[in-house]
């Protein structure tokens, strides 16, 4: 069974997602996955530079990710090119890893993929798990992680379907505005319910 695992922005999912790797769950990771086809040489990378140009360079040719997002968050236009160059590589990758997993034997394999919904993903997955926190709180917490101004949080929250909206999609959603440990119990809950069915 593929559970795709997604939220909005700072809602929490790689806090979920580290929860289910200690307790020996496969997770692929599509934030990983974006980064690594993107890595200098990588067919996307050229793709980027060509199109956005080298201004968005390190001086080490490494893509400079704030410079990038900045442009990207600013603009529906720019956004849409970065998707339509990253996404392909990035599915096709996932697919290979979440593969490798299923050779070696695990059942139950999570793919954390922010965008699972809007990028109209949903047949990689059997489930989908949400992780949710009200507008407010994912607001807090991506100003406080990433130190946004209001101005860049709400770019970047606009820029996804409202965590409410997800949560139609959801066949289980974790609560992850408590504590960490409340979220824990409920990690543990859903695991031992997917275990039965698988
Ligand atoms: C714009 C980039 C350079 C910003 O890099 P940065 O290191 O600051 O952020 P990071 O990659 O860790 O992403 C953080 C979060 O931002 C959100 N996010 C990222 N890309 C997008 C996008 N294209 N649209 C909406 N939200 C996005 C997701 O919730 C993600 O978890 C980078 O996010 C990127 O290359 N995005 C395009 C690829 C993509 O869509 N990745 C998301 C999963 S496929
Ligand atoms: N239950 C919690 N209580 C307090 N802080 C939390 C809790 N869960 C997550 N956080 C904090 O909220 C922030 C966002 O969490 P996390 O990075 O897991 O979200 P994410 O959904 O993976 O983000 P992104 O979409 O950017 O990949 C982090 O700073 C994290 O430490």
């Amino acid at each position: 069974m593929i559970i795709g695992l997604t939220g909005g922005i700072a809602s929490g999912k790689s806090t979920v997602s580290t929860m289910l790797k200690n307790e020996g769950i496969p997770v692929v990771d599509a934030d990983i996955v974006a980064r690594e086809v993107v890595e200098p040489g990588r067919s996307p990378y050229l793709k980027i530079v060509d199109h956005f140009g080298s201004t968005i360079l390190h001086e080490d040719r490494t893509i400079n990710r704030e410079k990038l997002g900045k442009i990207v968050f600013e603009s529906e236009k720019e956004r849409t090119v970065l998707n339509q160059i990253v996404h392909p590589a990035v599915r096709e990758e996932m697919r290979l890893q979440a593969a490798e997993w299923q050779k070696k034997g695990h059942q139950l394999i999570v793919m954390d993929i922010p965008l699972l919904i809007e990028s109209e993903l949903l047949h990689m997955v059997d489930e989908v798990l949400l992780v949710y926190v009200s507008p407010r709180i994912q607001l807090d917490r991506l100003r406080t992680r990433n130190n946004f101004s209001i101005e860049e949080a709400n770019q970047r929250i606009d820029s996804q379907l409202p965590i409410d909206e997800k949560k139609k999609f959801a066949s289980y959603v974790i609560n992850n505005e408590g504590t960490l440990e409340e979220t824990r119990n409920q990690v543990i809950h859903l695991l031992n319910e997917w275990k039965k069915e698988c």
